[in-house]
């Protein structure tokens, strides 16, 4: 291959999506090891659970630390690293017996997996022109979701057929297929393998996010990621199945079916999101009111059925859901728009975190609201538990609702402002 080609934006992005492919693999990659993974530690439903709590808090913690460090050190840097500990901690969690040291090896892994997204983001921006960019953004979005497809089917049949530590170090082993191919392919922009961002000290790094975040454009691209996502993060990382199968009364063939579903219908609405929003990107906001009050009228409908709803009614239950998946992508566009090239990796992070808190969120009072509301100490929850449980989504939708209005107003205020600025200046 000629340098031209290897240098080309879509050989470069096509490595770093190979990465995030990876990253979400390995998040997804414990929802089908999960009995398997109780028996070998030994543990709970609820220290099952753990795992996911820990990977989303460290995923969402790392969000700010990783923004500023791209900032800083490009993405080059930053997405080898990332792989690094990815492939650390799979490895780890390849030959863990014990449940703390599989705790560890898990947060190793989601560090890794909170350095991927960023970085890829960044280097669309180097690489791609203007108009192109929310749509390589939503491709990006969209074909990342491959990752969680291929941990379902391939790993089930890793995990039978060759056991935990072979399944998980063949995962991990990629990495370093990877990591050689970034190395040799991935620059940090057309003029140069490294993007180097000004020195940080406390002060500037301070001064930085309060810019970022000072900005309406950037609150509103996090309350648009905050509001979008997290019922389909908290579906298919944790309670998904089991709200199927136990709230729903659906066999596990039937719940499997229902969250594939969900991944395919994110992969096909992603590239017409970027379209429409490449096409109207002042109605931004609008795109995300409409998919946002759609999520929440199709939940209404579902939890408030007498009894079971009809499978029909949940397949448009996990088609609706299924576009804020994407939905999402649409904050890390407006967040772009809204801040300059030198802060925008650390935009992208604060926006990135506003999803995933949510989801943490809700895989925890779900949790502990099926408790509450299930006699004993049993984990046999009824039907009646999920509809409480699942209700608890509903204020997040409102709080976030009521933040992307309001900061829509203030948003295009600014931009009509700095449009008068630049045309009097
Ligand atoms: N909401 C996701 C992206 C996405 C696109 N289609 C479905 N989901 C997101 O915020 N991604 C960040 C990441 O690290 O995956």
């Amino acid at each position: 291959m000629s340098t031209t080609a290897l240098r080309s934006p879509w050989t470069v992005w096509g490595v770093g999506l190979a990465v995030y492919v990876l990253a979400v693999f390995h998040r997804s990659s414990l929802g089908v090891a999960g009995l398997v993974a109780t028996d070998r530690f030994g543990i709970s439903a609820a220290q099952l659970a753990t795992f996911t709590m820990l990977q989303l808090l460290v995923y969402a913690g790392m969000q700010i630390p990783v923004g500023l460090l791209v900032d800083r050190f490009g993405s080059r840097s930053v997405m080898l690293s990332g792989l690094v500990l990815m492939t650390v901690g799979q490895t780890v969690f390849a030959f863990a017996e014990s449940y703390p040291l599989a705790l560890v090896a898990r947060a190793g892994v989601g560090m890794g997996d909170a350095m991927t997204f960023i970085c890829l983001l960044r280097l669309v921006s180097s690489w791609f022109p203007l108009r192109r960019i929310p749509f390589v953004t939503q491709v990006t979005g969209t074909l990342g979701q491959t990752g969680a497809v291929a941990a379902a089917v391939p790993m089930t049949w890793a995990l039978a057929n060759l056991g935990w530590t072979r399944a998980y170090l063949v995962a991990g082993g990629v990495g370093i297929v990877l990591a050689v191919a970034l190395l040799v392919v991935l620059h940090d922009t057309p003029a140069g393998r490294n993007l180097r961002g000004a020195p940080m000290s406390l002060a500037s790094v301070r001064a930085s996010l309060a810019a970022s975040w000072r900005h309406p454009g950037t609150r509103l691209g996090f309350w648009m990621h905050f509001c979008t996502q997290f019922s389909a993060t908290t579906m298919s990382l944790l309670w998904g199945y089991p709200f199927f199968v136990r709230g729903e009364e659906q066999s596990s063939a039937a719940a499997g079916l229902l969250l594939t579903l969900m991944v395919v219908t994110m992969m096909f609405s992603g590239p017409v999101l970027g379209w429409l929003v490449s096409v109207h990107p002042w109605h931004r906001s609008t795109v995300v009111l409409v998919i946002v009050s759609s999520i929440v009228a199709v939940w209404t409908v579902v939890l408030a059925w007498p009894g079971p709803a009809p499978f029909a009614v949940l397949v448009v239950l996990v088609l609706v859901t299924g576009v804020g998946g994407p939905a999402s992508v649409i904050g890390f566009d407006v967040g772009r728009t809204s801040n300059p090239a030198h802060r925008l990796a650390s935009a992208t992070g604060i926006i990135n975190q506003g999803g995933f808190y949510a989801s943490l969120v809700m895989v925890v009072v779900i949790g502990l609201v099926l408790d509450w509301r299930t006699p004993g100490a049993s984990t046999a929850y009824t039907p009646e538990a999920f509809r409480w449980a699942m209700s608890a989504q509903f204020p997040l939708w409102l709080l976030g609702l009521v933040q992307v209005w309001r900061y829509r107003g203030r948003a295009r205020a600014r931009v009509l402002q700095d449009r008068e600025a630049s045309l009097t200046g």
